[in-house]
């Protein structure tokens, strides 16, 4: 992780997710549509496709994990890749990460890889999320966050990652940390990005009530930077890309540094024992019991 201009200070190795990727097509490269040059020419994965234009230096990242872009083992893995190949191809300077899927940005962990899984497995899945968290929050690149849905739980972690969000005005693609309502609790590193993004008065209150913020509550406790008409979610996220890309790389990519390694290092301290927090407490009947009925309640939900 040494830093020095134009360095890339992100965590690499931490995980080997290739052996993950059985049946995935990730690495396929493939024209946009309408496009022609190499500058146009998409790439991806299954669950995560990426729109690249070289001449920007700015990749489009989708997810397209449907219905609602639960963060599968798959999805989190493929999303580690793809994050990786750009921040280790020099040309690309920023990423805008948004959603493919209608009205939902992502919902989250998916609770079919917690519930009735074994702890080798919730082990792996933990360790998955920590990864991206890792990769996202410490990347050299500039991300925005282009919410084009609902954001709730590990949903926000991802917003919360980047520089910046932008959030489609839509009283229905509410954002926060709900977890406390699943009868679950965020980790602590969660819980610190919450405090730095939007202060420990306000995160104390957000993450004991489970708040999910309408947009202009979003806006307003400082979670979003900015709430826009839908149609206007991708050019505002572009127009906020130009404002972060128009400083030199080196000082923002170190200053960025600055403001996030104390955070990011204290889970690198102790990631194992985290891991072993968070399967000894989804492990337990009562908390197994809380997931299964909530999936139930979404699944009834429905129609
Ligand atoms: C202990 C450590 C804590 C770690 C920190 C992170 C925690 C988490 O992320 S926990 C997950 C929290 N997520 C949520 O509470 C969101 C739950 N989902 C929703 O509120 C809604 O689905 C929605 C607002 C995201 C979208 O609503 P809508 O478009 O109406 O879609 P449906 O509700 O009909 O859902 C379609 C389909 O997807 C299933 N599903 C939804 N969310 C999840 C999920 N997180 N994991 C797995 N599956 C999910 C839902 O059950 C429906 O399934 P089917 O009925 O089988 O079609």
């Amino acid at each position: 992780m040494a830093l020095a201009s134009g360095v890339r200070f992100a965590p690499r190795a931490l995980l080997r997710p290739w052996a993950l990727l059985r049946g995935t097509t990730l690495g396929r490269t493939e024209p946009a549509a309408g496009g022609g040059g190499d500058g146009a020419r998409r790439f991806g994965s299954q669950r995560v496709l990426v729109e690249p234009d070289a001449a920007s230096g700015v990749a489009v990242m989708k997810l397209r994990n449907p219905p609602v872009n639960a963060l599968s083992l798959e999805l989190l893995t493929e999303l580690v890749i793809s994050l990786e190949k750009l921040e280790n191809d020099k040309t690309f300077r920023g990423i805008i990460l948004t959603s493919d899927c209608p009205r939902v940005f992502c919902a989250g962990l998916d609770l079919t890889e917690i519930c009735g899984r074994n702890p080798a497995h919730c082990a792996e899945y933990w360790k998955a999320m920590q990864e991206l968290w890792l990769r996202m929050y410490l990347s050299s690149l500039v991300l925005v966050a282009a919410i084009n849905g609902a954001c709730p739980a590990g949903g926000c972690i991802i917003a919360l990652s980047c520089d910046c969000r932008v959030l489609a005005d839509n009283p229905k693609y509410r954002i926060g940390l709900n977890e406390t309502l699943l009868g679950i609790i965020a980790p602590f590193w969660l819980k610190d990005t919450y405090v730095n993004t939007i202060g420990h008065r306000a995160s104390e209150q957000a993450l004991q009530l489970g708040s999910l913020f309408p947009p202009a509550e979003a806006l307003q406790v400082g979670l979003v930077d900015q709430v826009v008409p839908e149609d206007q979610v991708q050019s505002t996220a572009l127009s906020e890309m130009a404002r972060w890309l128009a400083v030199p790389d080196h000082a923002r990519q170190l200053t960025k540094n600055m403001m996030r390694k104390a955070t990011a290092d204290r889970l690198l301290r102790q990631r194992d024992a985290d891991t072993q927090n968070f399967v000894s407490f989804v492990c337990r009947d009562s908390i197994q019991k809380s997931l299964q009925a909530y999936l139930e309640k979404l699944r009834q939900r429905k129609g």
